[in-house]
């Protein structure tokens, strides 16, 4: 199936909207005060511990969203982080990136665009 294939446009415009008009956001299992899954949880934290502002959009609220989510990022699972416009991991890779350093590098680079 190509991506994007069975999407509503209205969503796919919404989630576009999300990631361009969010240096980071996450689309996780429940909120930023109340995430609702430990790997969400653990995506909060690592970016609360990078000093790095972001959004988040709960995935639990809205079942077209949870299911659009997984085929528009052809990622199978929350959390789902984007950073500046483009997908880049979840959990395992959120916590790979903070343990070596890119994380901060990254958001060090793209902190004044
Ligand atoms: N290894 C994953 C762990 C995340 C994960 O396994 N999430 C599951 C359980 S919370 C999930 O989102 N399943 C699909 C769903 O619930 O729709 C990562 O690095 O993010």
């Amino acid at each position: 199936m190509f991506a994007g294939q069975g999407m509503a446009p209205q969503l796919k415009g919404a989630i576009d909207n999300l990631i361009q008009s969010n240096k980071i956001v996450v689309f996780m299992k429940g909120t930023k005060q109340f995430p609702q899954c430990g790997f969400s949880n653990t995506v909060v934290q690592i970016l609360r511990n990078v000093d790095a502002p972001f959004e988040t959009v709960n995935i639990l609220e809205n079942e077209a969203l949870r299911t659009g989510m997984k085929e528009y990022s052809q990622w199978p699972t929350f959390p789902q982080v984007y950073i500046d416009g483009e997908f880049f991991g979840g959990c395992d890779i959120m916590i790979e990136a903070y343990q070596s350093g890119e994380l901060t590098e990254l958001l060090e680079r793209i902190k004044n665009e």
